[in-house]
């Protein structure tokens, strides 16, 4: 099943604390963006990426695209101050019908079968986001005091990406904008509409490039990746 998706990658990246948008810092001396965008353009089910970009990072991030020869870039839109807004610029660009993905450009070891299985989810159930079960104990607290313990059993960590009948996500995304919410994540606007969400359980490797630590982590998975001892 064929699908566009959407790359928010108009980030500045302050918790990685770089200096510079994170999704430039490079990987085994790719850009991590490149890294995510190649796992797109290599997939034959992917008929477009609409690329959401800060108007800072243009000439760089078009050096890059050229250099990476990234040829499947349907459009290019400017990001907005929040990563929804980014999403919204980038929805006006997608096509009017068919399944469309989110996917953060932060994310680069996402692969091939789980996009594919949340396409097939998206295409039937409507709306489809990839996770990981919660391996940790997780409590609300309030100020520096345990309020409480909540059961792990039923929480899952989201990831990207987030896959869904594009009409659906283009009403949410509407009606998140007409009613001044601002979510983290495209599901938590589905979820507003009164549309199910469900999940596709991933990978603990697909993970969001955010502090310097996940930089480490980035460079065992892709040694991992790429066979390497
Ligand atoms: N206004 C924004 C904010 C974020 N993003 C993108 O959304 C993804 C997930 O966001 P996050 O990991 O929070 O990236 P940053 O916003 O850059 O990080 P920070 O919050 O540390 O600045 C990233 O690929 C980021 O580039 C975006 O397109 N537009
Ligand atoms: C969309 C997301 O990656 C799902 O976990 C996450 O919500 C993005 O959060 P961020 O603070 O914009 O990185």
């Amino acid at each position: 099943m064929a699908y566009e998706v959407i790359i928010p990658a108009a980030g500045q990246g302050k918790r990685m604390g770089a200096g510079k948008n994170k999704l430039l810092l490079e990987l085994k001396g790719i850009p991590v963006f490149i890294h995510t965008l190649q796992v797109f353009e290599r997939d034959e089910k992917c008929d477009g990426i609409v690329l959401a970009i800060s108007p800072q990072d243009e000439e760089e991030f078009n050096i890059l695209l050229k250099e990476h020869q990234i040829k499947k870039i349907k459009a290019i839109v400017y990001g907005g101050k929040e990563r929804q807004d980014s999403v919204y610029h980038g929805l006006e660009a997608a096509g009017s019908e068919g399944i469309i993905l989110v996917h953060d450009a932060a994310r680069p070891f996402i692969d091939v079968p789980t996009i594919h299985k949340s396409v097939h989810v998206a295409n039937e159930y409507g709306a489809a986001v990839v996770a990981v079960p919660v391996k940790d104990t997780i409590k609300r607290v309030l100020y520096d005091e345990v309020v409480e313990t909540v059961d792990r059993s039923s929480l899952w960590a989201i990831q990207t990406p987030q896959a869904f009948r594009i009409s659906i996500l283009k009403e949410a995304h509407q009606h998140a904008k007409d009613t001044g919410f601002l979510g983290t994540d495209e599901a938590s606007l589905v979820e507003r509409i009164q549309h199910p969400v469900k999940i596709v359980e991933g990978s603990y490797d697909n993970i969001k490039l955010t502090t310097k630590e996940d930089l480490y982590f980035a460079e065992a998975i892709l040694k991992k990746m790429k066979g390497d001892t």
